[in-house]
């Protein structure tokens, strides 16, 4: 038989109607069309081609970025798509650009932080593209800790000017994409400082090439850093360098949304909370939550598709040999991948709605909601990115020797995605944000306040401290109730538990640092019962469809259950089940792997060109 028709074979034995899960994974119809519709324009198009670019040299790979990205600006234009069409063409174009920063970051700033006047000023010539933005915050000494970002934004009152400053080598601006050869702008973070006194990080646009030539600007220094991680992937951007020798700019180029300086150089701190001006980074840590799945899904895809195809062992009296999708271990280890890729497509979709949620709350000076949406934002993007990268590389072991190479797509796909644990915030410093919000959330539990929303749950740790789990056979393991408990009491118990510990420092910042592992973890198990608890409330939505539900019920189990077998010890010292209740949830564990139905309807187009890519190759 060949490769094509054992795909065929496993597509007939799917017992769920292929369609409806397309739209289900899609969010809606219209969703699914645009994006079905999008994804033939791309594929049918050879400037987008993707199949040799990691053959390419670094020049060469930069050029063919710039290519496609003008190519897809004037397909936009031409073809006068909507936002979300846009937004999905460059999706299936793949390939980082300077247009990621433009439109992700330095566009939603300018919204987010500037005022009515400054929006009308730059967003206009943004959203034509005569200047191009990036985001420079981090330095070549700071990243994570931005209050320690040592550019200065001297006010100057004779010349109503800020004079931006790069005092030492460390305050060099360093990584921002778009920054090494393209932008004309960058939107900095710089201290303000004003009659010798500093009020910490704020945004200043900054011109830094010429819009006639492209040379930098007198007292800019800025270049690109060179090459990163693996062939092709992320070296396609441009990321920068940049320094400042005493460069002036307006006053009105501060943005003043969220604090402004008159004048006569007084600041003003306006009535929202400072931590606005650090907005743009949970807006766009909203996004990488949505776009993990996508990835996610992708490199499953391809194991998936792998593992229909290849046979090894178990040939009897000369008969085919054992499809490697059916040995329990791949199953083991690619399923709960499979049911990852719609755990975080589904609170991919309920982060979304937080966010506008927020930003609809903010626009009425509500701010209430702020500290859950960044532990929220700052979380999930943790979780999501650190198990869609370790994913991505399971899957390449899942294809054998093949999947180391670059045909594959799967080298690539995890040198472009890997980095995602790092950037728009440390996963681990972000997940001691989560704890910081847990352990905050556990001290105000006497006093009245009602804990709402995701930590709603903390509100009933009286029961969620003492309860038992009342799983006696392997199949109690699938009603969604025993397993949400479950997760809750985990969560609780490993947070009170922190709070207890901490309790035991004169300190609380040293003893923050010093338990600084479990309150991680404990920050770990918060999150898991948020995607976990969003995935239970997609399923009691109504799916239409013939088996759709049936199969996203399997997913969702075998999602739940592999993390509980996987974080076993938490839920079994935590006193949340006992050792006998996580056998059993082990043991129907296997059970569900034998229902799972692996025709992967996500990413069809992935698929085709893979497969082109496949037959493209030398090596094939
Ligand atoms: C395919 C795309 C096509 C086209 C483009 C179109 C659209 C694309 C859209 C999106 C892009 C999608 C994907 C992006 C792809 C690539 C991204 C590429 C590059 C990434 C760019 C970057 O990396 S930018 C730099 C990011 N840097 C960081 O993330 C730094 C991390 N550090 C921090 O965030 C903070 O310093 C901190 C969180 C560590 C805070 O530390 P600390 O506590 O010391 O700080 P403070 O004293 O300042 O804060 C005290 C209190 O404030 C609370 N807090 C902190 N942060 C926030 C926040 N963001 N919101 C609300 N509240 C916050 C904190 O909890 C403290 O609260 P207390 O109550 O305890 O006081
Ligand atoms: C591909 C890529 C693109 C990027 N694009 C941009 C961009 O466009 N604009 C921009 O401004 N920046 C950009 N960045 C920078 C990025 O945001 C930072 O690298 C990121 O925020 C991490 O900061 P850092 O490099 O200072 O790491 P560090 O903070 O130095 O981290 C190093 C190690 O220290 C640990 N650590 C640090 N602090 C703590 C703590 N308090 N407790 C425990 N452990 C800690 C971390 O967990 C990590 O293991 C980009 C980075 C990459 C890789």
């Amino acid at each position: 038989m060949e490769a094509l028709d054992y795909h065929a074979e496993e597509r007939r034995k799917a017992e769920f109607d292929v369609e409806e899960m397309k739209i289900v994974w899609a969010g809606s119809r219209q969703a699914y069309e645009i994006s079905d519709r999008v994804a033939r324009l791309v594929a049918s198009d050879p400037v987008f081609r993707k199949d040799n670019r990691t053959m390419l040299s670094r020049k060469d790979l930069f050029k063919d970025t710039l290519r496609k990205a003008a190519h897809a600006w004037k397909r936009i234009i031409e073809l006068r798509l909507s936002e979300e069409e846009a937004s999905k063409l460059r999706f299936f174009v793949d390939q980082p650009v300077f247009t990621d920063l433009h439109w992700g970051m330095f566009i939603p700033a300018i919204k987010g932080q500037g005022n009515e006047e400054q929006q009308q000023k730059w967003l206009p010539m943004a959203y034509k593209m005569q200047i191009i933005g990036c985001y420079a915050q981090t330095e070549l000494g700071h990243g994570s800790n931005v209050q320690g970002l040592e550019t200065t934004a001297t006010f100057d009152p004779e010349t109503d000017e800020f004079v931006i400053h790069s005092p030492t080598l460390t305050s060099s601006k360093w990584w921002p994409g778009g920054l090494g050869k393209v932008s004309t702008h960058a939107l900095i973070y710089a201290r303000l400082i004003t009659d010798g006194q500093d009020h910490g990080v704020h945004g200043f646009i900054v011109q830094l090439r010429s819009l006639d030539d492209h040379l930098p600007l007198p007292g800019i220094t800025v270049g690109d850093i060179g090459m990163k991680f693996g062939s092709g992937a992320y070296n396609s951007m441009d990321n920068g360098v940049l320094r400042f020798d005493h460069v002036r700019i307006l006053r009105d180029q501060m943005l003043m949304g969220v604090s402004q300086v008159t004048r006569e150089g007084k600041f003003m701190q306006s009535d929202v909370p400072r931590q606005l001006v650090y907005g743009t980074m949970v807006y766009v840590r909203q996004k990488i939550v949505a776009d993990a799945s996508c990835a996610l899904s992708r490199a499953v895809c391809i194991a998936t598709r792998y593992s229909v195809v290849r046979r090894q062992f178990g040939s009897h009296n000369g008969g085919p040999e054992t499809q490697v999708i059916d040995y329990k271990t791949q199953q083991s280890r690619l399923f709960p991948l499979l049911a990852s890729a719609y755990a975080f497509r589904f609170v991919g979709e309920w982060l979304k709605w937080l966010y506008t949620d927020v930003t609809q709350r903010l626009q009425a000076s509500d701010f209430s909601t702020l500290p859950e949406v960044h532990a929220c934002t700052a979380g999930l993007k943790s979780v999501t990115t650190s198990a869609t990268a370790d994913a991505i590389e399971e899957c390449r072991k899942l294809c054998g020797g093949h999947g180391y190479l670059s045909s594959s797509g799967l080298p690539e796909l995890f040198a472009v995605y890997v980095p995602a644990c790092t950037y728009e915030g440390d996963n681990v410093v972000l997940l001691l944000q989560v704890a910081r919000f847990l352990m905050k959330t556990v001290s105000q539990l006497g006093s009245g306040k009602k804990p709402v929303g995701t930590i709603a749950y903390m509100g009933r740790s009286e029961h969620l401290l003492q309860c038992r789990c009342e799983v006696e056979r392997a199949e109690d393991w699938l009603k969604p109730n025993v397993i949400l408990e479950a997760f809750e009491a985990r969560a609780a118990r490993m947070s009170v538990t922190c709070a207890k510990n901490l309790n035991n420092f004169a300190n609380q910042e040293e003893g923050f640092a010093q338990l600084a592992t479990d309150l991680a973890e404990a920050a770990v198990a918060h999150v898991q019962l948020i995607i976990v608890s969003k995935f239970i409330e997609k399923l009691q939505q109504d799916i239409p469809g013939k088996g759709v539900k049936r199969q996203l019920e399997i997913l969702f189990n075998v999602y739940a259950l592999s993390l509980l077998h996987k974080h076993l010890g938490d839920f079994v010292a935590s006193g949340c089940i006992t050792p006998k209740q996580g056998a059993l949830a082990n043991e129907q564990l296997r059970l569900l792997y034998s229902q799972v139905h692996f025709d992967n309807p996500s990413l069809l187009l992935y698929m085709v060109l893979l497969l082109e890519r496949l037959l493209q190759s030398t090596s094939f």
